[in-house]
């Protein structure tokens, strides 16, 4: 059940209404639920149960510390792809050791913080990086535990922007190349072989990829465990897709549904052909922990009327929220106050100088200057990929727990974006 609902024609997050949250708070402003959070991490986490699994929450969906303490709470990891996010994750009180990092560009400061930390796990993407990896871990005096991200060469049918498990991805280890890439890893001293892993891409309503995936992996830790390298972990990467909203989307696979069915293949093969050993799952899920569990409240500046086109002119734009202009992703847009009459077809476009500022296309609403709009499903790669172009300060963040607002990132203002810059003396 969604924590989003009109009561009495206004929209409401929890208890509170978003009207009375852009009275006092104004807008742009992105509004999350605590309990819509904890829900959705409460889906991976109950299919976990009982089992040697970790969720690591992939961060970059949205990396707001109060987020991550929730997360961390509840007994979460994390899957990073910066120093920069391992700092929040220490910042917000997380555990390192349940820490992953991914990416393809580890650099040598990122490697020796992450290494000062005791991280779970490098997932490694190249061999000149296990390289790097093995040198600073020796500098250290330290070993480094390290899983290989394989390319599966899975379609994950998704847009291709967010597919990463094909050929021409700039991602992973080839298939075909992972034995060789495995026994070199092997052979450096201060690395440790731990895990596989893969992320195919994201936004899969689907999980027949996923277990494809899945199979695939499954396959190579055979043929390792032939050559006495045997595994601690199997990392399966991002979550479920979620619905914007769409006319004829498909609906997501239950998140425990996938769980059920990638965990009957894993134990079926432990029992079958892994002599029953045991091996931890790990799960990097970020837009299923938060995409529904916010939404962009915006502010209709001005209504129209162009040549070929109606504008609604709104206070958001596409530094606030990137996947329209990125994707051209279709994300479900609605009035915070219901009932108004006059809908017409209009654009729901920002106040940038890009022709790409646009939110919405040719949506019906009934709007005028001085309403209040929703962007649902804007909590996953909404405020972690904005910018402040044109000098826009990022939105206000807030949490909502039943009918008490959390303010945990204020607005910025411009004052806050050229804090950092000097004129030349
Ligand atoms: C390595 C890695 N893990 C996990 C994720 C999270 O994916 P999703 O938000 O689809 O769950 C991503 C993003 O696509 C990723 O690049
Ligand atoms: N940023 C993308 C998802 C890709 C995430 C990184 N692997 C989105 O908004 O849909």
């Amino acid at each position: 059940m969604s924590q989003f609902s009109y009561v009495n024609g206004v929209l409401h997050a929890e208890g509170a209404s978003l009207a009375a949250i852009a009275a006092q708070f104004g807008t742009p402003t992105y509004v999350y639920s605590k309990a819509q959070l904890l829900a959705n991490y409460a889906s991976y986490a109950d299919a976990c149960a009982g089992r040697d699994a970790l969720v690591c929450y992939a961060m970059k969906a949205n990396s707001n510390l109060a987020i991550l303490d929730l997360l961390a709470r509840q007994g979460a990891g994390f899957d990073i792809v910066s120093g920069g996010e391992l700092l929040r994750v220490l910042a917000a009180g997380g555990d390192p050791r349940k820490v992953i990092f991914s990416g393809v560009g580890k650099s040598v400061d990122e490697m020796r913080l992450a290494l000062s930390h005791d991280i779970l796990c490098f997932n490694v993407e190249s061999i000149p990086e296990l390289h790097r990896l093995n040198e600073v871990a020796g500098s250290m005096g330290k070993t480094a535990r390290v899983s290989l991200r394989v390319n599966p060469n899975v379609d994950a049918k998704t847009h291709p922007y967010i597919a990463t498990g094909l050929k021409a991805n700039k991602f992973g280890v080839a298939f075909d190349d992972a034995l060789d890439t495995y026994r070199a890893a092997a052979k450096l001293p201060h690395l440790e072989v731990a895990g596989i892993d893969c992320h195919i891409g994201s936004q899969l309503l689907d999980d027949a990829p996923l277990l494809e995936a899945l199979d695939r992996l499954i396959e190579l830790i055979d043929k390792l465990g032939d050559e006495g390298i045997v595994l601690h972990h199997l990392d399966i990467g991002g979550g479920i897709g979620i619905n914007y909203g769409e006319a004829g989307e498909a609906p997501p696979v239950p998140v425990g549904d996938y769980l059920a069915r990638l965990f009957a293949r894993v134990d079926a093969w432990r029992a079958e052909r892994h002599g029953g050993k045991p091996i931890k799952v790990i799960f990097e899920p970020g837009r299923s922990i938060v995409g529904d569990t916010g939404v962009l409240l915006t502010k209709v500046e001005f209504i129209k009327h162009g040549e070929e086109k109606n504008f609604c002119v709104v206070d958001a734009a596409m530094n606030d929220m990137a996947r329209p202009a990125l994707y051209q992703a279709w994300m479900d847009m609605q009035p915070v106050v219901q009932g108004k009459a006059g809908a017409l077809a209009y654009d729901v476009v920002g106040p940038i100088c890009e022709s790409g500022d646009w939110l919405a296309r040719d949506r019906e609403l009934a709007v005028e200057a001085g309403d209040l709009l929703v962007m649902h499903s804007a909590g996953a790669y909404g405020m972690t990929m904005a910018s402040n172009y044109n000098t826009r300060g990022r939105a206000a963040e807030i949490i909502v727990d039943g009918e008490v607002c959390h303010v945990v990132r204020k607005r910025e203002n411009p004052a806050d974006l050229y804090a950092l810059e000097s004129l030349i003396k």
